[in-house]
């Protein structure tokens, strides 16, 4: 089976059964000029230069209006103001946005003086978040849409069909978050999610660690002897690899886009054969029953979501922060151990360390006359640090690295997650 995709057969199932989730999946669209209403969460005060330059930038979309006119891929590096991604037909009244008709505007009003910018408008809202809209990729069920509960209770969290668009949502204004998983416990990097980080201007503001409980769901009555191939996101497949050994050693493994995309996909075609790893909640929400509970292969698998918006938040030194960048040397690897003791002789803690192909610039030649020509594979790197940007050994530590790099740049400063351990339970049949 093909992954689920906007442009795959199997994705005329996905907004209906979306729909019956109460909204559709975010899927991405060319749009003609749109006109953002409000941004209580950003602006309270009703003032911002983003938003000012945003509403003159932008104009008319109407959620009814024929301006929309669906693509199946996003523009490869394309301008935020030409590429969109909205709510299926309804969007504009979702996502706050309303048609401007020149004809039926209402009458001049006298221009208001602007108010001054106060340190909550520089600041995103904190993570409580209420009203907050939160992209993620995924369906409702997905674990993306737990980590955006987690981060932000109350939000309201958009789904996506990919992880580009989620980050479209919120570059064009039609979500505050994006919400993205770049680690797991078992699994380790999402590769794909760090190369979206340097392509995409996006501010990681957050992060949450979420504890993934995965199940075995199928349609109520299918036996696992019986089960000819289970379906999930690669991550999930590797995360229960060896307990899926065991439990359905006869089963054919294949990927899919999301978890919960995967249990309802199961059920949109009422395959029998076929079961989904997801979520407890995935088997509520499209009716499958769980076959077996806890199939994770270590109990403690937690996986790491980073929280991504337009803007940063400032840096503090009141609780504990943690720091992302990502840099590059065109000498190569030579510069990495001088880069890692800018933060070792300052004590600061690196709590992951990720390289990725140099894009740009794959490979490096080094030509010597009498041996030959060495080709060396060039790399990005990232970095976590346990400090906040607002600490004087932190920007010592950044003014040494920029000495020896470059390329760099702060992917974000932010509050580390420091909720309390509970790992999920092991339950396997
Ligand atoms: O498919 C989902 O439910 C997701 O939210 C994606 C995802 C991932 O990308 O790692 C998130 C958490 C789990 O580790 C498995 C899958």
């Amino acid at each position: 089976m093909q992954a689920l995709s906007p442009s795959t057969p199997n994705n005329h199932m996905r907004p209906s059964l979306a729909r019956r989730m109460g909204r559709q999946p975010v899927t991405t669209v060319r749009v003609v000029r749109c006109i953002y209403r409000s941004d209580p969460v950003n602006f309270p005060n009703g003032i911002g230069s983003n938003r000012a330059d945003w509403q003159s930038s932008c104009a008319i979309l109407n959620a009814s209006s024929k301006n929309i006119s669906r693509e199946d891929q996003p523009t490869e590096g394309g301008r935020a103001d030409h590429v969109a991604a909205v709510n299926g037909h309804n969007s504009a009244v979702d996502l706050n946005l309303v048609p401007i008709d020149a004809s039926k505007s209402s009458p001049p009003v006298a221009p208001q003086p602007p108010k001054p910018l106060t340190i909550t408008d520089l600041s995103p809202a904190p993570m409580h978040g209420s009203q907050l809209r939160v992209a993620y990729q995924g369906v409702p069920g997905a674990y993306s849409e737990a980590a955006a509960g987690k981060a932000y209770p109350n939000c309201e969290a958009i789904p996506c069909d990919q992880f580009e668009v989620a980050f479209q949502a919120v570059e064009l204004w039609l979500a505050d978050r994006a919400v993205l998983p770049v680690e797991n416990s078992l699994g380790g990097s999402i590769h794909r999610n760090y190369d979206l980080l340097l392509r995409h201007r996006l501010h990681i503001v957050g992060e949450v660690q979420l504890p993934v409980h995965h199940c075995l769901l199928a349609l109520p009555g299918a036996r696992k002897e019986f089960l000819s191939r289970v379906i999930s996101h690669p991550q999930a497949l590797a995360q229960c690899e060896h307990t899926l050994t065991k439990l359905c050693p006869q089963a054919a493994r294949e990927a899919v886009d999301d978890t919960a995309g995967a249990a309802e996909y199961i059920a949109a075609n009422n395959l029998r054969d076929t079961a989904a790893i997801a979520s407890s909640r995935a088997a509520e929400l499209y009716g499958l029953q769980v076959v077996s509970d806890g199939i994770q292969d270590d109990s403690g698998n937690v996986t790491r979501f980073v929280m991504l918006a337009r803007e940063p938040i400032i840096p503090r030194t009141d609780r504990p922060f943690k720091t992302s960048i990502v840099f590059a040397h065109d000498k190569g690897t030579s510069v990495l151990f001088k880069v890692l003791s800018a933060f070792a002789f300052r004590n600061i803690s690196l709590t992951k360390i990720e390289s990725r192909p140099h894009r740009n610039c794959p490979i490096r030649l080094v030509d010597d006359a009498n041996v030959g020509t060495a080709k060396h594979f060039e790399y990005l790197f990232y970095i976590d640090f346990e400090a906040s940007l607002a600490e004087v050994r932190a920007q010592n530590a950044m003014a040494e690295v920029q000495e020896f790099t470059s390329f760099l740049r702060v992917l974000g400063s932010y509050p580390m997650d420091m909720t309390p351990w509970s790992p999920s339970s092991s339950k396997v049949d």
